[in-house]
């Protein structure tokens, strides 16, 4: 079931495009994240979802309620950012119970619901200590769970972890997919980093210039883009433009079989990953090394051939040197292409 619709949102800043034409459903228990760079208008679209700012056009409905107008502590949506905003002078306990206070909740029933969240969040012991007394990854499960003492209907999170180190950062994505989706909330988070994106989410909304350029499961975002600005964004380098005349492929780099039909212009879309070195043969694209560059586990080059440069990630046990001749090879039938 849709829980969130966006129709036709848009949204200027002193006669600046902020957000335009944006079309979004979200169903119920879906983690949903908002994916683009910065100042693609990712905030501002999850300030209107929660109430926070108005849209200059379009509808937002919660389930079948149309919110447009609807005052932000009204509409059931939390909101948790990267500045956290504990409360300095409250216990771990209280910044927990803090909302449910606020409603006039039952103390028996607060003392409940916030032991609940203690162990959920995993912060046993953690109970009677201030925030300045607790680590990064500590302070965003107290912000976690008082955002879910309310029991919102969707929680909102703004670059959750953008503060937190690499090792704390994966570790904290893990816990809140897995936290998702054992309460089976609908959570939609913004990050402007696709890894994070590719790991957490169900569903990826993929913004640039303030529209959504594709909203897909990340594997198929990943492994189907809809255009190259798309595919741009996920870090393609290789592009291959040609005609297809008889089951062959024309190109400036050669000519390569494959099952399309013919057509006047192609433009083949390769991931570094997806060309692989290997012996020469008839359809393999021969060149020089021109770059060589080692990152851990795996090197990327960039290969010369004749005025194109092709970039290749490779595992290290396969090393080659600057200058050095290769022989690469990429199957044209099973890449994605653009007609
Ligand atoms: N209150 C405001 N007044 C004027 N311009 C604004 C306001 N809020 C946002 N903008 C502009 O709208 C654009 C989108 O901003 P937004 O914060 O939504 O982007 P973002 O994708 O979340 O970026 P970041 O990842 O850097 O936070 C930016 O150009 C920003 O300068």
């Amino acid at each position: 079931m849709a829980i969130i619709y966006l129709k036709n949102i848009n949204k200027s800043y002193d006669n600046k495009v902020v957000l335009k034409d944006i079309n979004l459903i979200i169903n119920e228990g879906q983690l949903v994240v908002l994916l683009g760079p910065s100042g693609s208008g990712k905030t501002t679209l999850l300030h209107g979802i929660a109430g926070m700012i108005d849209f200059d056009q379009g509808d937002i409905f919660f389930g079948d309620q149309l919110m447009n107008h609807v005052s932000i502590d009204k509409r059931n949506a939390v909101l948790v950012d990267q500045n956290l905003l504990l409360f300095p002078h409250m216990t771990v306990e209280s910044n927990i119970a803090f909302g449910l206070k606020m409603r006039r909740v039952k103390k028996s029933v607060i003392k409940q619901k916030v032991d609940e969240l203690i162990r959920l969040l995993e912060l046993e012991g953690h109970e009677k200590k201030y925030p300045n007394e607790l680590s990064g990854g500590q302070m965003q499960r107290v912000a976690i769970a008082r955002a879910l003492a309310i029991e919102p209907e969707v929680l909102l999170l703004d670059e959750p972890f953008s503060k937190l180190d690499i090792m704390l950062r994966k570790n904290m994505q893990e816990f809140v997919r897995a936290l998702q989706k054992k309460l089976n909330i609908t959570l939609i988070m913004v990050t402007h980093d696709q890894e994070e994106a590719l790991s957490m989410a169900d569903q990826v909304a993929l913004l640039l210039y303030g529209e959504i350029k594709q909203y897909a499961s990340p594997n198929e975002i990943y492994e189907k883009p809809v255009s190259k600005e798309v595919a741009d964004f996920f870090g393609v380098r290789n592009y291959f433009e040609g005609k297809i005349i008889d089951g062959e492929f024309h190109s400036p780099l050669g000519r390569f079989s494959t099952h399309l039909s013919d057509c006047e212009k192609i433009t083949f879309m390769f991931r570094p990953e997806q060309i692989s070195f290997g012996e020469k043969q008839k359809d393999s694209i021969e060149g020089i090394v021109k770059r060589r560059v080692y990152s851990g586990d795996k090197v990327m080059y960039t290969i010369d051939v004749r005025d194109f440069e092709i970039y290749v990630s490779s595992f290290i046990h396969k090393d080659f040197k600057v200058g050095e001749e290769v022989a690469l090879q990429a199957n044209f039938d099973k890449a994605v292409y653009f007609i």
